[in-house]
């Protein structure tokens, strides 16, 4: 097992190189007869595909995706759905130059030495291109959630020092950014613009909430969700901190703040982020991202190359100015898988579980 495997009960794996023939995913563990077809999968690929605004990488991709297997007359048979996307708009004359040098904060130094032999076109393996395919698994589990009432949506919460507050989702999906605050967008795209005048990139904080889920899904020791959750999010391409909840702003808060109080008519706060005991509360389950700032920049960098020898870096080609510009959609794939996964190992054990006690209300 090389690591490219998550889940236990809906499992998602994953192949393909940036510059090789094509991407593909294998997903297992798919409730039979789903109805299911390209079109479920492709709207979320077309909100991460490259290319799609001036802010990011202007590599084109249209990203269509096929389904290999699994779904017959429109419905999932319960077998292996296999996924394919085909690279192409690779360019990886891009790369001659940098072939043997080690980008500063890319993942060229750790290959080189893990595996002797690496595919330094598009970084390859390490390339973010990968997490189209968690987009197209993430969809299905989408699909699969929503018809239990479960739904898993994004935003963008931080672009470098600018903070954005949550003002609407209908705005989220008007604007590059994935902004909920239409009126910061002007704000976002001027910073932009100056970044890629600097030659440099910047990190931002993604925000993803889960909505509708039951009390219950999660495991109380090792799989805690919340463990499962931060697992799933930090496997993300230049994610370097998760919270849930309050998170590190829990470390400056009281017990008498941070403490969620209940009511009969539901929770008075969530500062939990929906998970107590590494098990789902049915409050709303909140968890935050940091992505780093792009590694790929043309502003010179030290660095060596394989021989050891001091170089100075400079990557040309085309690259995210800032990833976490097309990180929204990748992370509310990768709840959702989650998601799906502990809902259906929920389903298998505890079924038959009868509780006298009401259930709070969602609120
Ligand atoms: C959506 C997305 C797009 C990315 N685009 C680029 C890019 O254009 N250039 C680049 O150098 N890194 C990019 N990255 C980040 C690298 O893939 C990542 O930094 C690299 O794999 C090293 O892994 P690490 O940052 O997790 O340690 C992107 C990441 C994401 C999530
Ligand atoms: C291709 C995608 O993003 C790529 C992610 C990436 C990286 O280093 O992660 C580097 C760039 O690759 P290339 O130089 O091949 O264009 C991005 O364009 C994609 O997301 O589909």
């Amino acid at each position: 097992m090389s690591g490219n495997a998550f889940g236990k009960l809906f499992t998602v794996t994953t192949f393909g190189e940036s510059h090789g023939i094509a991407l593909g995913a294998i997903v297992d563990g798919c409730p039979p007869g789903v109805e299911l077809c390209e079109a479920d999968l492709q709207h979320d690929l077309d909100r991460r595909r490259p290319g799609s605004s001036r802010h990011t990488t202007q590599r084109k991709e249209s990203d269509q995706v096929r389904i290999l297997s699994g779904v017959f007359e429109g419905k999932t048979t319960g077998t292996s759905i296999g996924l394919l996307i085909e690279n192409t708009d690779q360019r990886s004359k891009d790369y001659a130059k940098i072939k043997d040098q080690f980008r500063p904060a890319h993942a060229d130094y750790t290959y080189h030495h893990k595996y002797g032999h690496r595919d330094y076109r598009g970084g390859g393996r390490s390339s973010a291109r990968e997490t189209a395919m968690r987009v197209a698994a993430g969809a299905i589990a989408k699909k699969v959630l929503a018809a239990q009432g479960i739904r898993v949506r994004g935003y963008m919460s931080q672009l470098g020092p600018i903070e954005i507050d949550f003002k609407a989702w209908e705005s989220v999906e008007q604007n590059a950014f994935f902004c909920p605050d239409a009126a910061k967008v002007p704000e976002l795209e001027a910073y932009m613009d100056q970044l890629r005048r600097d030659q440099d990139s910047v990190g931002a904080a993604i925000t993803v909430v889960a909505e509708g889920v039951p009390v219950g899904l999660g495991e109380p020791v090792f799989d805690r969700l919340d463990a499962e959750l931060a697992h799933a999010l930090m496997s993300i391409n230049a994610v370097k901190g998760i919270e849930i909840g309050a998170g590190f702003a829990a470390v400056a808060q009281r017990g008498s703040e941070h403490r969620d109080e209940m009511t009969p008519e539901g929770f008075l706060s969530n500062h939990a982020g929906g998970i107590l005991g590494g098990i789902s509360s049915g409050q709303p389950i909140v968890a935050r991202l940091a992505l780093k700032p792009t590694s790929s920049i043309t502003t010179p960098g030290r660095s060596i190359d394989v021989d050891g020898n001091p170089i100075e870096v400079v990557t040309k080609g085309r690259h995210d100015p800032c990833v976490g510009i097309r990180a929204t959609p990748i992370a509310e794939a990768m709840m959702a898988i989650t998601l799906l996964d502990h809902w259906l190992r929920h389903r298998a054990q505890n079924a038959d579980v009868q509780v006298s006690t009401p259930r709070l209300p969602q609120r």
